[in-house]
């Protein structure tokens, strides 16, 4: 690759590969245009930028934004101290992800720090203009509320990014939060970023309960349990909804217990096959009695769909709130399967489904069916996607 100016930093990188190989960091401390090739499978590329501007900070490192003199593609590129001892678990999952609605890794490489031993792993991803959070602030500022059709885009993209990454990757994002919802306010396309909370989940090994931001925590997360599933980013999807129709948090939880109080106002005590569903621990313990307001009081100008559609999402029990393909097929999204000509739809490809890959784990008939039915009803023709 022709590398045309020596202010540029240099980086001798790896393309992102689908299903990539996992690599070894000590192998791998590249920072300049030296001769120094990595030895494994994936096809090292040279790639040089200018001087880079920060976007955003966050608790684990820096994220720059810069345009890759060879490609002229403008990235983010998040920074993070690698710890030598483990492999870096954002990257292993970003490498198994590829979804139009997921934030793409382009390249990585690590560095080391010139004074210290530090070594940093450099993820360069596609960059987004703004996040949800930003999004939200903009129309609060106004003194004016986000379009109920931008919110449909914006919830139906981050349920078909969830559909894919919960089947078939068995992935669990475990910080869905505005903040960590890219979105470009032109296209009103959405990409989830931020895996440095992800993990696989595997049914018969505990994980840990004290992930995710407090007010989008699921509650069952809150009662401390080790066993929870995927249906957690569900919860969070749900808060996330109900923030961007409000234009604040719904449960604005002043502490991790008050955030449970935050909750039962309005959704009311759990019963106590709900606490059992959480975590079966707390079955004896004795909550206040407070009843549920109705959600058609607290949301008063939504549609009978948009609240019907969120109470399915903000459900005690992790079995009974739907799953992401509940999601996308439910009237709620009709509105979007009207206007299926629409240019923002059709440049979205909001219909636009791999079937193997997002419809894969159906694995009875009738029910893929039903779903394809109801996901493409109101005269989408699948074939023009
Ligand atoms: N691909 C991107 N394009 C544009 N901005 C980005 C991109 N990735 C991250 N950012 C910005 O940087 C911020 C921090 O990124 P990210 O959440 O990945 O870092 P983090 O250190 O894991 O943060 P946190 O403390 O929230 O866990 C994001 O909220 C966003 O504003």
């Amino acid at each position: 690759m022709n590398i045309e100016s020596i202010n540029n930093q240099i980086h001798i990188v790896h393309k992102q590969v689908y299903h990539g190989h996992p690599i070894d960091p000590n192998q791998l401390i590249i920072s300049s245009s030296s001769s120094a090739a990595p030895s494994n499978n994936e096809d090292p590329v040279e790639i040089s930028y200018p001087t880079t501007e920060v976007v955003g900070h966050g608790s684990f490192g820096v994220v720059f934004t810069t345009t890759l003199k060879e490609t002229n593609e403008t990235v983010a590129i998040k920074k993070v101290l690698q710890d030598r001892r483990f492999k870096n678990r954002e990257l292993e999952i970003m490498k198994l992800l590829k979804h139009d609605n997921i934030i793409d890794l382009k390249y990585y490489f690590y560095e080391k720090d010139n004074d210290q031993d530090d070594i940093y792993l450099n993820l360069i991803l596609d960059y987004m203009p703004q996040s949800l959070y930003q999004r939200l602030r903009h129309f609060v500022h106004q003194r004016t509320t986000m379009p109920r059709l931008e919110i449909k885009f914006y919830m139906f993209q981050l349920f078909k990014a969830l559909n894919y990454m919960h089947n078939f990757t068995n992935v669990c994002h475990r910080d869905i939060k505005p903040q960590n919802l890219l979105v470009d306010p032109q296209s009103w396309c959405l990409k989830i970023c931020d895996f440095g909370s992800a993990k696989q989940l595997k049914p018969t090994e505990p994980n840990v309960s004290y992930i995710c931001s407090r007010y989008y925590r699921a509650p069952e997360l809150i009662f401390g349990a080790t066993n929870y599933t995927n249906q957690i980013d569900i919860w969070s999807s749900g808060c996330v909804m109900a923030e961007l129709l409000l234009g604040q948090p719904m449960f604005p939880g002043e502490s991790g217990i008050d955030q449970l109080v935050e909750i039962i106002k309005i959704l009311g005590t759990p019963t106590r096959q709900e606490i059992c569903s959480m975590n079966s621990n707390y079955m004896d313990h004795k909550f206040p009695q407070i009843k549920a307001i109705p959600l058609n009081k607290v949301f008063k100008k939504e549609d009978n769909l948009t609240i019907d559609f969120l109470s399915n999402t903000l459900k005690y029990d992790p079995n009974e709130r739907f799953l992401p393909f509940q999601c996308l097929i439910h009237e709620y999204f009709d509105e979007l399967r009207e206007i299926h000509e629409d240019y923002k739809v059709k440049d979205l490809n909001l219909f636009k489904f791999n079937e193997e890959v997002e419809f894969g784990h159906i694995k009875h008939e009738h029910q893929l069916q039903t779903l394809k039915t109801k996901l493409f009803s109101r005269g989408i023709n699948v074939n023009n996607y």
